[in-house]
């Protein structure tokens, strides 16, 4: 069966980091995939052609694809836009709601050979193989009501931070599931000292516990968690926690691995279908300069390969290359070492292609 892929570049370094998926793909395909590669417009270039950051033709072809592959949304020019609902982000964040994506897995993984880039002392992340699960088209992101509107004569804004039962459930199953592979433990993140949504996120991870007799569940708040992120690492397997919380302790835990620019997430539905992205964003301070690290996005094909079109040794494949480059002393400079050469997009794109084709 040919897998239908939709590659959304997107802005900023995503269009760059975007042509190293690209070429990946097609070497894939070389190699044997099955995959036909759409392309669409997202973020503030659709925004730019379209008046809007997901045109319906975008979304037409994300509902058709199988997987998709985005880049990286946002940036100064579209800071200004008034109307929130068109700004870039909006049209990820569209994505993530109309495909239903509500379970987001944030693998922080050391590579050895980085153990010198973590901003932590290199025995405080060796072996780090942390997965966050983040719920991501429900809490405070998406909760009605929402605005900022006059109050008694000043502007006030507000969000609501709303869980249901349901979709607790559901994104702790994921997380359950997913310790269960891993080294069945699992740790809640809340703030149930003080919010009511989290009470019941904490409840309903409880009542969920007994049918998973082999994952030991713990709880945290939130304030802690990002300190033990830093302190101690690598006490944590899986991570389970709500949408924001998500998004602030996914990218602390992207610094431990040496860089933003090595971390990759699969975003998925009850069918499996996903987007995959890097967990950085569009990185406007280097767009255009060829600096970009592109491995996130690379190593987002893996994922993509593995959770949506269950081509796992293909996988394997481009992780491999991605470790052979690495242990080649190959950086780009958001990971590199003092003393170290470093090279750009391309050439890092160059090097894993090269690694793959010799994995054969
Ligand atoms: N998924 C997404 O599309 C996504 C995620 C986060 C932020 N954003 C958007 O991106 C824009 C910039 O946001 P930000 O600056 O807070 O976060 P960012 O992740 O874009 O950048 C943070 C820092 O990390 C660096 N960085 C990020 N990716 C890198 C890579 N691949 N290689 C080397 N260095 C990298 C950047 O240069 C910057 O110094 C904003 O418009 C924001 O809304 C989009
Ligand atoms: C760009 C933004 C909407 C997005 C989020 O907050 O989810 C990003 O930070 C992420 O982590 O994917
Ligand atoms: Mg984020």
């Amino acid at each position: 069966m040919t897998h239908k892929v939709l590659l959304l570049p997107g802005d900023g370094i995503g269009p760059e980091i975007a042509a190293q998926a690209k070429r990946l793909l097609q070497a894939c395909k070389e190699a044997g995939l099955d995959i036909d590669v759409e392309e669409g417009l997202v973020g503030g270039s659709a925004y730019d052609v379209h008046g809007e950051p997901l045109p319906a033709e975008t979304l037409d072809k994300a509902r058709a694809a199988r997987a998709i592959l985005l880049g990286a949304v946002g940036g100064p020019k579209w800071d200004k836009i008034e109307d929130l609902a068109k700004r870039p982000e909006k049209g990820l964040l569209g994505l993530r709601k109309n495909l239903g994506l509500f379970g987001n897995l944030r693998p922080a993984m050391l590579y050895p050979q980085l153990a010198s880039a973590s901003s932590l002392k290199p025995e405080l992340v060796a072996g780090l193989d942390i997965m966050i699960v983040r719920e991501l088209t429900g809490g405070i992101y998406f909760g009605q009501p929402r605005g900022i509107e006059e109050r008694d004569g000043e502007r006030v804004g507000f969000n609501t931070y709303v869980y249901s039962e349901s979709e607790i459930e559901r994104i702790g199953r994921v997380a359950f599931e997913m310790a269960q592979k891993r080294h069945k433990k699992l740790c809640s993140v809340d703030k149930a000292n003080v919010l009511e949504v989290t009470i019941l996120w904490r409840e309903v991870m409880e009542r969920l516990a007994p049918e998973y007799p082999d994952v030991e569940l713990s709880h945290m708040y939130v304030d802690n968690a990002a300190m033990q992120l830093v302190r101690a690492p690598k006490q944590f397997d899986v991570v389970v926690t709500g949408n924001m919380f998500g998004d602030i302790l996914s990218d602390a835990a992207a610094m431990l691995t040496g860089s933003i620019g090595m971390l990759p997430s699969a975003s998925l539905n009850e069918s499996g279908q996903g987007m995959y992205e890097p967990c950085h964003g569009s990185a406007p301070d280097i767009a255009g300069q060829n600096v970009a690290n592109p491995l996130a996005m690379m190593l987002s094909v893996a994922m993509m390969l593995r959770y949506s079109l269950g081509e796992n040794a293909m996988a394997e494949r481009i992780e491999a290359a991605v470790g052979k480059v690495l242990d080649d002393g190959l950086r780009t400079a958001d990971i590199a070492s003092e003393s170290m050469q470093t090279i750009g997009t391309d050439a890092m794109g160059d090097a894993v292609l090269a690694a793959f084709a010799q994995q054969a």
